[in-house]
């Protein structure tokens, strides 16, 4: 059975389509990653996964529970962490009176353990905390009760550099301990360094479903180097080159390209020159992404 589940899901508000006929699953212990620009239906999807709001059509499910249905979804939550993308607390409360309060209702086992990772004030009232500081107690508060799921929606907005590392960092060990996370954002790199597979949504619509492995290799590697002197017209000319570039600098040349085909090829055709310098590395997942974000039906 996945952790969560969503068929055939269709969400309309009025007239528009936020959320299109979508279907994926979220396997146990997975770290899955919800992608997609402003407007793409990345927390109207969240929000009726979590019964937050009921669905136009299609169905949903986390741990085997029916989150349409009001007492499954109590059995779902309980096992469930959610940090929303503006998460709202009393403002009158301490940050302490407010896990307090989770506390009674969920449970509060690992409170201190996440306390020590991510600090927030807890003396001082919720309407005296930074972004940041919400965010930093939203996240203590979704995991505090040590949930088997848990449902991210940009769980690093507000969060300093310093902060988002230290946020990823703690993610990793979770998927460790076998939680299995959701979570939407837009910092690509950091789908890159924690997630297991990728969702995209574009227009309320998924554009793709993918292990995260699998896009970058599909998007290949940007070589750059410099050779010694002029380089013949055809040089580069091999399957799997895109964009080359060159340019003379210094009595050299300098070359660039996009690279997606057989290893063996590409080194054996820089063999053939008196290279002085050399760069492989991946593709930006700006780029890769940006084949879907771009428009066109192409993608
Ligand atoms: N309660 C609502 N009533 C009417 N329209 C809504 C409502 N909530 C969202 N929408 C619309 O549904 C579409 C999807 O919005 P949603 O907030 O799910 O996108 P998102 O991908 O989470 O965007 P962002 O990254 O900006 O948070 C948008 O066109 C939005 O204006």
């Amino acid at each position: 059975m996945a952790a969560i589940e969503l068929r055939d899901l269709t969400k309309r508000y009025g007239d528009l389509v936020a959320v299109d006929d979508v279907s994926f699953e979220v396997e146990a212990g997975e770290v899955f990653g919800f992608l997609g620009p402003n407007g793409a239906g990345k927390t109207t999807t969240l929000r009726t996964l979590l019964g937050m709001q009921a669905p136009s059509s299609g169905t949903v499910s986390i741990l085997g529970h029916d989150t349409t249905v009001e007492s499954q979804r109590l059995d779902a939550l309980a096992d469930t962490g959610f940090l929303p993308s503006n998460p709202q607390f009393d403002e009158q409360a301490t940050g302490r009176e407010v896990l307090d309060l989770h506390e009674s209702l969920k449970g509060g086992s690992r409170r201190a353990d996440l306390l020590s990772r991510f600090e927030p004030p807890l003396d001082r009232p919720v309407r005296e905390y930074s972004t940041g500081n919400v965010q930093k107690l939203g996240i203590v508060q979704a995991f505090m009760h040590d949930p088997d799921v848990v449902v991210l929606d940009e769980p690093t907005s507000g969060l300093d550099p310093l902060l988002q590392d230290r946020f990823n960092e703690f993610v990793r060990d979770e998927r460790e301990r076998g939680v299995t996370v959701l979570f939407s954002s837009h910092v690509l790199s950091e789908v890159r360094r924690i997630c297991d597979r990728v969702a995209v949504l574009r227009d309320g619509e998924l554009v793709a479903v993918e292990d995260v492995e699998t896009l970058l290799d599909r998007s290949g590697k940007v070589v750059r180097a410099r050779v010694a002197g002029d380089v013949p017209e055809d040089a580069f000319d091999i399957s799997g080159v895109s964009d080359l570039a060159r340019r003379p600098i210094d009595g050299a040349t300098r070359i660039s390209f996009t690279f997606t085909g057989d290893v063996d090829a590409l080194v054996d055709e820089l063999d053939r020159y008196p290279l002085q310098e050399l760069d492989v590395e991946e593709a930006p997942l700006e780029d890769v992404f940006l084949d879907f974000y771009g428009g066109g039906d192409d993608a």
